[in-house]
């Protein structure tokens, strides 16, 4: 008896990831070179080096021609974003990704029993958490939870919580949903470290669909293994590393520094420590740890003669076939690359989900899966590491074994079979080089 009980609770403490979908937004929302090139120009703060930098900024950015932003910044009126415009774009996400998960999934509003939402930068009253149960039509015992503030890694925060509410309510459905708000937010000064956000921060949005019933296991994806969370916010250089500020202008905005890709890796580190143990196989391990010996005896001046090559410090393929990373910009995507001694393959998801949508904060790891459904690689049995970094510093991560069928091509549906892009040509070199050619600090047109 108390073997079944514990195989009943063990199968109810399970997470399983019934579908998800990623936001596309409308075409008309569409930052093409022309649109990107009229916003940076209504600004009239900018001059010649400021635009400069935001050409090469943008030109090494990895984005391309075909992510989204809100109405009021294609609009140029930036300066001045209404509290309706920080609305619309999160209503335009809600009313078709969630709708259209609802659709896909056969589950309707009122199955929902938890609901975890997380904006990081726009937290109105009601919540949004709220705004969706209403626009639904959701149950008054529907547990609602809204998470801001918490950054690119908060859509790991929010399947945790999901996670971990699920494990208090057995056979319950949890929606997760998860987006950025750039409408009220896009900065308007001068601070270079501000003005980044603006290359790479991109509207998106992604709504998830978990469960931990047994009797639903046929039907879902995948099945959540490990979930480790780590916060080096306590270390001063970590917690700047992305930090909304002042410029000293009175303009508010996300300063990013230089020294965040480190801070990422940092908190990789760390995280991976957790990780590792969990994923890994024996074998595995223990190369690792005969192969840290080695390097001891190394060292301290002792010579033992063995085989042991360098190269790199672990293999993490021996765990997991995929990896999800958050497309945080080039160097994040490298710098991770490097610490994990990936190959190229391993990160194209990612640098194709920085291509077609920009960073998209905390949904932006749903759309490297999709990528990685769309192309046909998830098949049954594999495993896929999502990593997500966001300010903080946070570095969250879990791994997922595929159980279902993976085969929906989602919101890469129309461009998938485009990518990876067969021309390297930037656009935005080919239509404002001419800004570099230009002498002093004056554009004269
Ligand atoms: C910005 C880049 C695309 C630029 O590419 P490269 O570094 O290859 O190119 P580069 O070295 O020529 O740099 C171009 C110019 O940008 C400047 N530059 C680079 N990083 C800067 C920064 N943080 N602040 C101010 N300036 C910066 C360089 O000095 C240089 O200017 P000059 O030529 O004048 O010397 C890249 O550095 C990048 O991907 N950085 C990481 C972006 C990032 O922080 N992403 C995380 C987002 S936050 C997130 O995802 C989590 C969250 O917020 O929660």
């Amino acid at each position: 008896y108390l073997v079944c009980t514990a195989v009943a609770r063990r199968r109810r403490s399970r997470c399983y990831l019934v579908d998800y979908v990623c936001h596309k937004p409308s075409d008309d929302r569409k930052v093409s070179t022309e649109i990107a090139g009229s916003v940076v120009l209504h600004n009239k703060r900018l001059s010649l080096p400021e635009f400069r930098f935001l050409l090469r900024v943008i030109v090494r950015s990895g984005i391309g021609e075909e992510s989204y932003c809100p109405r009021n910044i294609l609009e140029c009126r930036q300066d001045a974003p209404t509290h309706q415009d920080a609305l619309d774009e999160m209503d335009a996400f809600f009313d078709e990704a969630i709708a259209d998960l609802f659709l896909k999934s056969g589950f309707l509003p009122g199955d929902v029993d938890v609901l975890v939402v997380n904006v990081c930068m726009f937290s109105p009253a009601p919540s949004l958490a709220c705004r969706i149960v209403h626009r639904f039509g959701m149950r008054e015992d529907v547990a609602a939870y809204n998470l801001s503030g918490m950054g690119c890694s908060a859509g790991l925060v929010s399947l945790d919580l999901a996670r971990n509410v699920l494990r208090t309510r057995p056979t319950s459905l949890a929606l997760v949903v998860s987006s950025e708000s750039i409408a009220p937010n896009w900065y308007t000064g001068t601070d270079r470290s501000m003005m980044l956000g603006n290359c790479l921060f991109r509207c998106g949005g992604s709504a998830v669909l978990l469960t931990n019933d047994p009797l639903l296991r046929g039907r879902a994806k995948m099945v959540l293994r490990h979930l480790v969370r780590t916060n080096t916010a306590a270390d001063d250089e970590a917690h700047a590393s992305a930090l909304q500020r002042d410029d000293g202008n009175g303009r508010v905005g996300i300063s990013l520094s230089k020294a965040l890709p480190k801070a990422a890796v940092r908190a990789l580190t760390l995280n991976l420590r957790s990780l590792i143990p969990r994923l890994l196989p024996v074998s595995e391990l223990l190369r690792f740890a005969a192969r840290d010996i080695y390097k001891k005896f190394r060292l301290s001046g002792v010579h033992v003669k063995t085989d042991i090559r360098p190269g790199p410090m672990i293999n993490f393929k021996t765990g997991m076939e995929h990896f999800c990373l958050h497309p945080g910009g080039t160097r994040v995507i490298e710098a991770v690359k490097d610490s994990l001694g990936v190959d190229a393959d391993d990160v194209e998801p990612s640098q194709m989900t920085l291509h077609r949508w920009g960073n998209t904060s905390s949904s932006s790891l749903w759309y490297v899966l999709s990528y990685m459904e769309a192309k046909g690689r998830l098949k049954r049995g594999d495993r896929a590491l999502m990593l997500t970094f966001g300010s903080g510093f946070k570095c969250n991560s879990c791994l997922w074994e595929v159980t279902g069928d993976m085969a929906d091509k989602g919101a890469w549906a129309d461009c998938i079979d485009e990518y990876p892009p067969e021309s390297s040509t930037n656009p935005y070199l080919d239509k404002y080089s001419w800004i570099d050619e230009g002498q002093g600090d004056t554009l004269f047109f």
